[in-house]
């Protein structure tokens, strides 16, 4: 069965095709565009034009300090929406405790494990935000009511909502090019990173050429 990888801009997706160019892996590797909503509409495009039987998030990341350091990589074993709800005087409510919505999907835990064997990437949450974290204070409150999470992104979530509703698993890899912190765009390692995604995805083909559940 057809992989798709939905990764955010070209440079990404070009990372990844690489590593995947000359193995057996069936794959059709898109740039979906910059943020969750962007990657949702983008994948379940993608889902409605053809079958697939796995959707991989992948792409650069900001990694939490110091258990994802620039350079590695991180698996998710849980996707979560991290600013999807309301700020209330007591603090902020994600949407399932309003009520409605899904805030976290979970990758097949098979997959999870064989990923992180065949890649050496430490498995955690994976947050979506919208808006890249820029202060110490944010990153130590996400860390605060996220403890697992390893690194944030601006897409997994959407690609994961656009998968479950097409009834199809998710995958999210993610390579870090920054520390969550305070803003330092010229710090950000993305070369660096994008070699440790390719690095990644050739890893990770073995794994992807025997994900035969569909
Ligand atoms: O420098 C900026 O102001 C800025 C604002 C929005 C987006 C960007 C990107 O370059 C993000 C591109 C891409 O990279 C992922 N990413 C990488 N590091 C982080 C992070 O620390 N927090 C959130 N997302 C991150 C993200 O998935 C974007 O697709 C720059």
């Amino acid at each position: 069965m057809r992989i798709l990888v939905a990764t955010a801009v070209p440079v990404e997706r070009d990372a990844v095709a690489r590593a995947l160019a000359g193995t057996d892996v069936e794959a059709e590797v898109i740039a979906a565009g910059v943020g969750p909503a962007r990657a949702a509409a983008a994948t379940a495009t993608a889902l409605a034009a053809a079958p697939y039987g796995l959707v991989v998030s992948a792409g650069i990341a900001g990694g939490f300090q110091p258990d994802a350091p620039v350079g590695s990589l991180v698996v998710a074993d849980e996707i979560t929406a991290a600013d999807l709800g309301a700020e209330t005087a007591e603090g902020f409510l994600p949407v399932t405790e309003l009520g409605f919505g899904t805030v976290t999907h979970r990758p097949p835990g098979p997959l999870v494990r064989d990923a992180v064997a065949a890649t050496g990437a430490r498995a955690g949450a994976v947050l979506t935000v919208s808006t890249v974290t820029g202060t110490a204070t944010r990153a130590a409150l996400l860390k605060d009511r996220h403890p697992t999470a390893l690194a944030e992104a601006m897409e997994g979530f959407g690609v994961a909502e656009a998968a479950a509703l097409h009834g199809v698993p998710v995958l999210e890899i993610r390579a870090v090019s920054n520390p969550v912190g305070p803003r330092d765009r010229a710090a950000w390692r993305i070369g660096d990173a994008l070699e440790a995604l390719t690095e990644g995805f050739g890893k990770l083909a073995p794994v992807l050429e025997s994900w035969k559940t569909v």
